[in-house]
């Protein structure tokens, strides 16, 4: 997981800063034509930004166990040394290295020397200073003797392992004279010594704010002994999905019925993108019940944006569209397949997002536009990595429409998985990337060079 500062734009938590002059207008299209991906890419990012300017994240506090995924508030700073204190790095002996020292031994001496035994010292005890011309058994991770300089591995001693009494209280080496042990000349000062604060040292930055909470970084906060951690307040959606033909998983069909893909599919990748959903609902299709309970919950859950998928294209009963009519929201085409029909705006304020409701379109829509909007603006860390690959089929594609087909990735190669539909749940689980053609590419031979964004 990377480490990352927070992206430029980014609001400081807790510090309200002034809005621009009209932070609820909505991105309505100039022209009459479908929009380009990159124009309603710049239009949701804005649109975000506009809101988390006027409406910085708070900070929170939150226990270690629970912070995964989640983005430090602020710089954390070690509180102590880590490793707290100098200490081993081998089961071995503790040894000064003056006592080898050739200058200290005749001409010709051999190459071990000699030393009385002290006693060992196990890891978690605070041993006594070590005496000059003695060596302690110590065991890897437990404290230097002050005086102690290096440490010989019990492999490179004679004799070669320790007693059973070597734990504490025990003295008398395996095999060799009762309290001596015979250690090489030649060992350097420092050897297999891991010296306090060498990994960070007190007071010392340890992760800057920003930084995105993963296993790696959380065993660092944990290895210094924080148990809690002040983090940003994740955006908060409200998720809504529309139609009288959906029903929850679980449920059973009756005729013409379908279950509700598309909440499962846009809870689980704004959770993995750094979101925090507030609510989820399956709304029937009328416009007004619509309305009613999508301004009851941005009123009770202060969110921060709406989502919604489905009832935004051009059927009679279009219940997004047709219940936010009176709303500052725009519903309009982009040049893209799937999610094409889009729906863009602010309800009572608060940012608001119509997907298309065809899962992959809602899927694709959320890769496309909202994934990278919330990266960039609230510093939800989780962009998609773009990589180069060679098709191992021939594709084709609408000159007029920027296809976002499935695939699956390997080592360079990316095999289309599945048609262009976007109903084709199946082969979007199959595929682990997509594969964008651009407008104005209406056929790609096998072999071509294509730029496909990582879904894993
Ligand atoms: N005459 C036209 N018809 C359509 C157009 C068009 O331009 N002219 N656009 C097509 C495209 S492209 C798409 S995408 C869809 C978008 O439709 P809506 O956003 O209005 O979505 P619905 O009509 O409500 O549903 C479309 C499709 O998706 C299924 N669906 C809806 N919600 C869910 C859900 N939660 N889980 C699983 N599947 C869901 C629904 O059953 C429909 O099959 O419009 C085309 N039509
Ligand atoms: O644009 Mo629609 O999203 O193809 O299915």
């Amino acid at each position: 997981m990377s480490v990352s500062p927070a992206p430029q734009g980014v609001p400081v938590p807790g510090q309200a800063q002034t809005p621009p002059a009209s932070p609820a207008s909505p991105a309505v299209p100039a022209g009459s034509g479908p929009r380009t991906v990159a124009a309603h890419r710049d239009a949701v990012e804005d649109l975000l930004r506009r809101w988390f300017l006027a409406h910085p994240p708070a900070q929170e506090s939150v226990a270690l166990d629970s912070a995964a995924g989640r983005l430090l508030a602020e710089e954390v700073r070690a509180p102590g040394n880590l490793p707290p204190f100098t200490n081993s790095q081998m089961d071995g002996y503790a040894v000064r290295t003056a006592d080898l020292a050739a200058g200290n031994r005749p001409p010709g001496a051999p190459a071990m020397v000699p030393l009385a035994t002290a006693a060992p010292i196990p890891a978690g005890s605070a041993p006594p200073p070590l005496l000059p011309g003695t060596a302690a058994p110590v065991m890897t991770g437990a404290m230097l003797p002050e005086g102690a300089d290096a440490v010989v591995p019990i492999e490179a001693c004679i004799p070669d392992s320790f007693l059973p009494s070597a734990g504490p209280g025990g003295t008398v080496p395996a095999g060799g004279a009762a309290g001596t042990v015979e250690v090489p000349a030649q060992t350097p000062a420092g050897q297999f010594v891991r010296r306090a604060g060498s990994d960070i040292a007190a007071g010392a930055p340890a992760l800057p704010a920003g930084t995105v909470l993963g296993p790696l970084q959380l065993g660092l906060l944990a290895g210094l002994g924080l148990d809690r951690l002040t983090v940003r307040a994740r955006p908060r959606v409200l998720l809504l999905t529309t139609g009288d033909e959906v029903r929850e998983p679980g449920r059973p069909l009756e005729p013409g019925q379908i279950h509700d893909a598309n909440t499962t599919l846009l809870r689980s990748s704004l959770e993995e993108a750094g979101a925090e959903v507030l609510r989820s609902r399956i709304l029937a299709d009328s416009p007004q019940e619509f309305i009613a309970r999508l301004r009851a919950d941005v009123a009770a859950d202060a969110p921060d944006l709406v989502l919604t998928s489905g009832g935004i294209s051009k059927g009679a009963y279009e219940v997004v569209r047709q219940g936010l009519a009176a709303h500052e929201v725009a519903f309009l085409s982009v040049a893209m397949q799937p999610g094409g029909p889009q729906g863009i705006g602010t309800v009572d304020g608060v940012p608001f997002l119509g997907f298309p409701g065809n899962p992959v379109s809602s899927l694709v829509s959320f890769e496309m536009f909202l994934r990278p909007a919330l990266t960039a603006v609230t510093g939800a860390p989780r962009p998609r990595t773009e990589v180069q690959a060679r098709l191992t089929a021939p594709l084709g594609s609408p000159a007029g429409k920027h296809q976002i087909r499935r695939g699956r990735y390997t080592a360079g190669t990316v095999e289309p998985v599945g048609g262009p539909g976007s109903h084709l749940l199946h082969a979007l689980a199959a595929s682990n990337a997509l594969i964008p053609v651009p407008v104005g590419t209406e056929h790609l031979e096998a072999g071509a060079e294509v730029t496909v964004l990582l879904l894993e």
